[in-house]
């Protein structure tokens, strides 16, 4: 299926534009878990199940499972969620960009080995870095457009029109990935939570192009304003991001039960501003 097709299902079917982050860090894990050979895979198995009835999708960040040389467990993580749950997509946020015959690669290991829905890609080395992705028509290609960190605003902020002409890099990338890069739909956006006002900008140059959001939670990010400022006219277009906030609601045995609660009290602050 395609991605924005069960992307749009999982936001209808779950009620739901929460995207449950996975980022395991086995220094924050339960003490039953600490030590198993098995730990990331156990304690994200425990997560995804107990909230994957709450998401619109599920976002492993590679960077937690590689350097703990848990790439066997990632795969295996992806493989449970497609079984278990094959209405929540899954996004590989990897971040990769690189020349084309190297992007090649990693796109075979983001859709072939990992056999992710969509994966997170830097756009700076320009559209050839982009096309190998595009050779598999079901997959989303999320590119970074405004960051949810401070320092996004050191290049994304910088002025590129030219002359007299205002226009900010983040903005370019928005513009060129719905007017150009977008041909075959399989295209959204990475905007930060941290910058409503950013978000806003790029809800206008994008139509409904779905939006991944990262930056509530932790990173403090306003829902509401997340909300009111990305939501397409029908209500969805977001996938809101959150992982330390719901991974994390306990340390203890209880983790995947408060993690439910925490994706579900997510879920719902999310909802309350999506029509209006
Ligand atoms: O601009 C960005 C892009 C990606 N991220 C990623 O999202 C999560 C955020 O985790 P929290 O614990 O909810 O803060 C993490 O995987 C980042 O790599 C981002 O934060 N900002």
């Amino acid at each position: 299926m395609h991605f924005m097709t069960a992307l749009a299902d999982a936001w209808r079917q779950h009620d739901s534009l929460l995207c449950v982050g996975l980022d395991p860090d086995p220094a924050r894990f339960p003490a039953h878990l600490k030590g198993r050979p098995d730990a990331i895979l156990e304690f994200c198995t425990g997560i995804v199940d107990a909230t994957a009835d709450l998401a619109c999708c599920f976002k492993p960040q590679i960077a937690y499972f590689a350097a703990q040389r848990a790439e066997a467990q990632l795969e295996a993580l992806i493989d449970h969620i497609h079984s278990r749950h094959p209405a929540v997509p899954v996004i590989l946020d990897a971040k990769r960009g690189d020349i084309g015959s190297t992007a090649e690669q990693y796109a075979i290991e983001a859709f072939e080995r990992y056999r992710a829905d969509a994966i997170t890609l830097s756009p700076y080395m320009g559209r050839d870095s982009v096309e190998p992705y595009f050779a598999y028509p079901d997959k989303g290609v999320i590119l970074l457009c405004r960051t949810s960190n401070a320092g996004g605003s050191d290049l994304q902020f910088l002025n590129v029109a030219g002359g007299a002409g205002e226009e900010r890099l983040f903005e370019r990338v928005a513009r060129l990935v719905a007017e150009d890069w977008n041909a075959s739909g399989n295209c959204a956006l990475v905007v930060g939570a941290t910058f409503p006002a950013e978000i806003a900008r790029v809800r206008e140059l994008t139509g409904d192009m779905p939006l991944l959001v990262p930056g509530i939670g932790a990173q403090g990010g306003d829902i509401e304003a997340t909300v009111k400022a990305g939501r397409s006219a029908a209500g969805t277009g977001l996938m809101i991001s959150s992982s330390r906030a719901i991974l994390y609601a306990s340390q203890g045995e209880d983790y995947a039960e408060a993690a439910r609660r925490a994706a579900l009290a997510t879920r719902d602050a999310i909802n309350a501003h999506r029509q209006g």
